[in-house]
């Protein structure tokens, strides 16, 4: 099949749901301070076989994204379409989440509680979030005496080595990047089916980052 007839296999309503979808997450992101600065990016998949992923376009300020600003991609994070913004530079991370942990939509976040977590929790190399009740807001969970691990990655410069580290462990079945993973003194990833899930999984880790993180401090 041409790209161009990938391309055309997405129904030009179900494109602009989902980016209308994204755009909404990117005001909702900015404005709880998960986002600023042109950090962050955001993904729905829009067919998995063959895996097409809408993408925010690379270094858009979240709070001012429009419906033109995100990138068609395919499964090797190329463009499908002509004259294509350039995608995010984790676009390979989001090609990962969508193909290895079967994600519907990806929220990417820097928040302040996040980094700073990732930092103290680095050398461990995983964060534990247990027994608090907001874990019942990730998917599966039924109760707070439970623990999430949230594996922490070192951060690096070479996404498709990070993506190729994270795809491992997917595939290994690792529980510490079933609900998202930390990058070290970066940020967040985390997925869900569909976007408004990964919406609350971002909430709820974001929350729970900031009571660890203010715990710490108390
Ligand atoms: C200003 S944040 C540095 C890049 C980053 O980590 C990020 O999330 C945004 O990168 P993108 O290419 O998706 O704009
Ligand atoms: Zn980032």
């Amino acid at each position: 099949m041409d790209s161009a007839t990938a391309a055309a296999e997405i129904s030009p309503a179900a494109r602009l749901a989902a980016a209308e979808g994204l755009v909404a997450i990117g005001a909702q992101m900015h404005a709880a301070g998960w986002s600023r600065a042109t950090s962050s990016n955001y993904s729905v998949r829009l067919s998995a076989d063959p895996l097409r992923l809408l993408v925010t376009a690379s270094g858009k300020h979240k709070d001012r994204l429009t419906t033109d600003d995100f990138v068609l991609i395919d499964e090797s994070g190329g463009a499908v379409e002509p004259d294509a913004l350039k995608s995010s530079a984790e676009t390979m991370l989001h090609v990962v989440l969508a193909r290895d942990a079967g994600a519907g939509a990806i929220v990417h976040t820097h928040s302040v509680w996040g980094t700073l977590l990732s930092d103290i929790h680095g050398p461990e190399g995983v964060v534990t979030l247990a027994g608090y009740e907001m874990l019942k807001a990730l998917p599966g969970i039924k109760t707070h005496d439970t623990a999430v691990d949230i594996a922490i990655f070192p951060n690096t410069q070479d996404i498709d080595a990070l993506a190729a580290e994270l795809s491992d462990r997917l595939k290994a079945g690792d529980d510490a990047v079933r609900y998202g993973f930390l990058i070290n003194k970066h940020g967040l990833y985390t997925w869900a089916d569909q976007l408004d899930s990964a919406r609350a999984c971002v909430e709820a880790l974001e929350f729970l980052f900031e009571c660890e993180g203010r715990r710490l401090k108390l």
